[in-house]
């Protein structure tokens, strides 16, 4: 059974339609993200799912649960991150747990959690004294100290140096190693690549693409670049008359080849035959950036940069 369901979920504000039609489903043990340009729609529906916010239209379940009208069983298996900014800034750390696990009827260690995060130390530092690292990993540890089977992290490593980024990244692996179903809201490719097993593009409010990272990826057809030196001069007609290429060109000594997903095999087993060696390869493969521009026609997913957005309760 689904842990998450999401069927053609509809939000207004007003006139303005945040979702237009969203759909689809996350699977128990599932890191599914949400990727998307800003404004396109990802917060209402992840606010919608956790039933921060009442949908306007479609159906919504979690762990078969209606996140209204079931809120208070829902909330017990749901963790939600929190927007930092919604914190007190002179609650302290071990305060602020201590405080968030008493809602709770089987809340995790929260001192042990403190710990996995590597916030031991700061246990009697003030929220506001935090670094934006620290900061983003407690607010990790709020949505997790609920013992939730079901997390949902909105933008969970925006702000955090590349360090910080990869460390939170394996935090995550971690908990879902747990067993927690992990719903993540993300604008940095390079995350959904590395944590996703699924990812939805969404676009002004409707589901443009869902997918695997790589079969989003893969799906495109993407050319292969491969770069090298070879150990002895060649021909360009040695790898240019070769089905898989489609071009050959030079830079100085270097060569680029163009071609195809089976480009690399092709090129190498010729230049193996060949007796030629290639010094320093290197081969471009389409990443899920590609498809993401390929998909909604932008070039990047625009940095949120830094933001305070208090939830506005419009029950
Ligand atoms: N409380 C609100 N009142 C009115 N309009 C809103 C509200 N929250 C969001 N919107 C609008 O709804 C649309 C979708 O916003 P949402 O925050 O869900 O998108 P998002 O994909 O999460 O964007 P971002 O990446 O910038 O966070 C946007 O046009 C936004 O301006």
């Amino acid at each position: 059974m689904p842990v998450i369901e999401v069927e053609r979920l509809r939000k207004q504000y007003g006139e303005r339609t945040a979702v237009a039609d969203v759909s689809f489903s996350v699977n128990e043990g599932e890191i599914f993200g949400i990727l998307g340009p800003n404004g396109a729609g990802k917060t209402t529906t992840v606010e919608c799912i956790g039933g921060l916010r009442r949908a306007d239209g479609g159906r919504l379940r979690v762990l078969g649960l209606d996140p209204v009208g079931d809120r208070s069983r829902v909330v017990a298996e749901l963790g939600v991150q929190l927007q930092h900014s919604e914190l007190p800034p002179n609650l302290k750390v071990g305060e602020a747990l201590r405080l968030y696990s008493s809602f709770y009827e089987r809340p995790a260690d929260w001192r042990e959690l403190l710990e996995v995060l590597g916030l031991g130390p700061q246990a009697g530092t003030r929220y506001g004294k935090l670094s934006g690292g620290q900061q983003q990993r407690l607010s990790i540890a709020l949505a997790l100290v609920g013992n939730p089977r079901v997390a949902i992290l909105d933008e969970l490593t925006t702000g955090l140096d590349p360090a910080a980024r990869r460390d939170t990244w394996e935090l995550i692996e971690s908990v879902r190693d747990r067993g927690v179903t992990i719903l993540l809201v993300t604008h940095f490719m390079a995350e959904a690549e590395r944590l996703c097993d699924r990812v939805a593009v969404i676009d002004t409010g409707r589901v443009v693409a869902l997918d695997t990272p790589a079969e989003l990826t893969a799906r495109l057809d993407v050319q292969q670049r491969i770069r090298f030196v070879p150990s002895v001069p060649i021909e360009d007609s040695l790898l240019s008359e070769l089905p898989e290429v489609e071009s050959v060109s030079r830079r100085g000594d270097e060569v680029l080849v163009v071609g195809g997903a089976d480009a690399l095999a092709a090129v190498a087993a010729r230049l193996a035959r060949q007796g030629v060696l290639a010094h320093r390869l290197r081969v471009e493969q389409p990443s899920l950036d590609d498809a993401f521009l390929a998909i909604t026609g932008r070039d990047e997913v625009a940095d949120p940069g830094p933001r305070v957005r208090p939830l506005r309760h419009d029950r």
